[in-house]
């Protein structure tokens, strides 16, 4: 069997929409601030272990961004062992993600982000993280869904993030 005979105009390159999915983690401890989307979350007891300001949130939501296009991840363009880099505002790096896929004709049209953090609750804040990365992405904030999972007590010392984006190409 040969490869599928898609037509030339079905190359990757010319899709009017594309997926982009991206994670991360970090480990929490005492003493770090915890941000989120951009957010910084009151009262946390426990703050993101890491060599930026550690918004999990908004590192998914880049890699998120450079997958849809296969621009690989963002310790490409910000490496963690760099100088440069330590204790950043993670809105750079999603400036830089908007940027690389924005170059490219493309834009995100909505966004699905999923905190996973056993505490605090977050859901007062929902509102607020959503309008920052709706912000950040020049969306409306109706194109932004931010769920909250708990991860049951499996990983109390822990945050995760998921994001799919659709992007979509800016000339259709
Ligand atoms: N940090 C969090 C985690 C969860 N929530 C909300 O709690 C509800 C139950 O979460 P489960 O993981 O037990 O399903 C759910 O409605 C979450 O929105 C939260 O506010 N903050
Ligand atoms: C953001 C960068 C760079 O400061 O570091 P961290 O804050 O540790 O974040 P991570 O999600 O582990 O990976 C990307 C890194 O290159």
């Amino acid at each position: 069997m040969g490869a599928a005979p898609y037509p030339e105009r079905m190359s990757s390159a010319a899709l009017p929409f594309r997926i982009g999915y991206g994670e991360d983690a970090h480990r929490l401890a005492a003493g770090r601030p915890l941000v989120l989307g951009g957010v910084p979350i009151p009262h946390a007891e426990l703050g993101a272990v890491a060599h930026s300001d550690g918004d999990a949130a908004l590192h998914a939501v880049a890699d998120a961004l450079l997958s849809g296009l296969a621009l690989g991840d963002i310790g490409q363009y910000f490496p963690d062992t760099a100088a440069e880099w330590q204790g950043m505002d993670s809105r750079r790096i999603l400036a830089k993600a908007l940027e690389l896929v924005t170059g490219r004709g493309y834009r995100p049209l909505n966004v699905a982000l999923v905190v996973t953090l056993d505490r605090p609750k977050l859901g007062a804040l929902r509102a607020d993280i959503a309008a920052s990365v709706a912000e950040l992405l020049g969306l409306a904030v109706t194109e932004v869904g931010v769920s909250f999972k708990t991860s049951e007590g499996l990983a109390p010392e822990h945050v995760q993030t998921r994001v799919t984006v659709l992007l979509g190409r800016m000339d259709v």
